[in-house]
């Protein structure tokens, strides 16, 4: 994945982290004016002209609105680096989530590591490191700017000290890495062992033997707490050193500072700039050094997903209906010697099935309950590894596929609809007028917000299926698969839903597997599934 490869990412991100800048060159340039009224405030009160603090009033009030507009730019700056990790935390689940549905991830135990604290561990890395190194690109030049105009000795001192830290971070760096993989090494496995003492409960429990995985358990939890404890102890060692090394730098400048003080060399003012400057320009470094474990997790969580394979550089981009929505040549299936049966079963349910689905056109598949229409469609929408010459694909990619029961969730009418992206209303409204929901989702209290119940609760069969014919409607794909669309519906619905369906066919190319008279006659196409025992078969039209 290139999450981390900087030019894709930025490249990407570009507004948002244009913005995230802008707020922290703001932050730092109020940070160089606080500094400067707060010397000029103790100036003017103990060393020179002011003689009551009403003369220092007005650098009162502008220290005040600096350190007011300083917060501001500070909470939006956080604002926009928390937006950028919720926006990958998204994309990086809708990507496992993807790769989970296309193919099964080899070690299922590994499962919950990766979609919970694998996924988790990239946040800190945008929360806290991102406006960090933002602030490291941009307010050490502001600051070392500042102090070379004032005192070039001093701006001469921060270049001279700034490398040490990442020199030593980069070190640590080194040396954490392999502590960190271990880590999350243990915890797969602990995560693993979990999970297969759970799928075995029932037969350990019935031969008795559910105390003697107590012990395993016990050295998988105690191998990741070791490994957890090592990892702690070197962020731990590597902040200390940081801390040390800044620490150091400030007190050197410091000392450098209150030495040219002594001899007269010079002014109060400018000194007293410098030593409230100095803090400010190690601080991003203190702060990385902080979230330095979150770095290192981050770094080996992301080499983790990776060996997943779960993402790919190119499909970063989350891929909302208004995307998918491009005009595509129709598809057109050419299925040649089909063979495929379930893991499970004794016997094959294609054998040398051959068909032709054409470009443009509405093909039903028909035959006998159990004869496979479902799992043609299955396999068709790529749902079932079968082998690409068996079925192939050509024209325009992306597929909509509309099972008997499409699955609703426990969330708003919109939500359903456009599967948590975020859709234009015109699209919306049409999609559930072709589906002749429209009316009913104007009736709703809260219309297009008002929240479904698990499973889609309380809308009937018919309405449920109608939603994700919606959906299709919604995501206007070449390719439209549809298993029984109008199987709950009363005949003058079955119509109407048929007419919408005649409407959007044309450019695209549709799938019904189907019993329903009504469906059959709309059909340009047909192919008929045999009982197993007719095999083998041959649908050409
Ligand atoms: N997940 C599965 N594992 C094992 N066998 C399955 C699975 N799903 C379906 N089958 C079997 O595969 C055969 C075809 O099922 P499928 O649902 O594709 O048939 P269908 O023609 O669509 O049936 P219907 O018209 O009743 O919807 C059936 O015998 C079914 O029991």
């Amino acid at each position: 994945m290139n999450l981390f490869s900087w030019t894709s990412w930025i490249r990407q991100h570009a507004r948002i982290l244009l913005k995230a800048a802008g707020a922290e060159m703001a932050s730092v340039l109020l940070t160089v004016l606080t500094a400067w009224e707060c010397t000029n405030i103790l100036n003017g009160l103990f060393l020179s002209s002011f003689h009551s603090l009403k003369e220092t009033a007005p650098d009162f009030l502008v220290l005040f609105l600096a350190l007011v507009f300083k917060a501001l730019s500070n909470h939006y700056r956080q604002k926009k680096c928390l937006r950028l990790a919720t926006n990958l935390l998204y994309i990086c689940r809708q990507h496992l989530h993807r790769h989970i549905l296309c193919q099964p991830i080899k070690q299922a135990g590994t499962l919950p590591v990766l979609a919970i604290e694998t996924i988790d561990a990239l946040a800190p890395m945008l929360t806290r490191v991102l406006p960090e190194l933002l602030s490291l690109l941009i307010v050490l030049p502001v600051i070392l700017l500042a102090a070379a105009m004032t005192d070039g000795l001093s701006a001469l001192l921060f270049l001279a000290t700034l490398p040490i830290a990442p020199f030593l971070l980069y070190l640590t760096g080194q040396v954490t890495q392999n502590a960190s993989r271990r880590e999350w090494h243990h915890l797969e496995e602990l995560s693993a062992g979990f999970r297969i003492l759970l799928s075995g409960m029932p037969v350990l429990k019935r031969f008795r033997q559910e105390q003697a995985q107590r012990l395993q358990l016990k050295q998988f939890s105690e191998a990741f707490a070791q490994s957890s404890l090592q990892v702690l102890r070197l962020a731990f060692l590597s902040s200390f050193v940081l801390e040390l090394i800044t620490t150091l730098s400030i007190a050197i400048i410091a000392v450098s500072i209150g030495l040219r003080l002594l001899a007269g060399r010079i002014d109060f003012q400018h000194a007293f700039f410098i030593l409230l400057l100095t803090p400010e320009f190690y601080q991003p470094l203190r702060q990385i050094a902080a979230a330095f474990h979150s770095v290192m997790t981050a770094v080996t969580a992301k080499k983790r997903l990776q060996q997943e394979g779960i993402f790919q550089p190119a499909e970063l981009q989350p891929s909302s209906p208004a995307e998918v929505r491009q005009k595509a040549a129709p598809t057109s299936i050419s299925i040649r010697s089909l063979f495929w049966r379930y893991p499970s079963a004794q016997t094959d349910l294609f054998h040398g099935l051959s068909a032709e689905i054409p470009a443009g056109k509405i093909t039903v598949i028909t035959g006998p309950s159990g004869t496979g229409k479902t799992t043609l469609l299955k396999l068709i929408a790529g749902l079932f590894p079968a082998c690409s010459t068996m079925i192939c694909r050509t024209g325009g990619n992306g597929v909509s596929y509309v099972p008997q029961t499409p699955h609703l969730f426990a969330a708003s009418l919109a939500d359903n609809l456009t599967l948590f992206h975020s859709a234009p209303k015109g699209p919306l409204r049409y999609a559930l007028r072709m589906a002749l929901l429209d009316r009913w989702a104007k009736s709703l209290p809260n219309g297009m917000d008002t929240q479904l119940g698990d499973g889609g609760q309380p809308l009937s069969r018919g309405q449920r299926q109608r939603l994700g014919l919606a959906r299709a409607f919604l995501q206007d794909r070449p390719l439209l698969l549809l298993d029984e669309p109008t199987a709950g519906l009363d005949r003058e619905t079955e119509q109407q839903v048929l007419q919408s369906l005649c409407a959007f066919h044309r450019g695209r190319t549709i799938v019904i597997a189907t019993h329903r008279p009504a469906v059959i006659a709309l059909a340009d196409h047909q192919i008929h599934l045999e009982p197993p025992e007719d095999l083998p078969y041959d649908h050409h039209n």
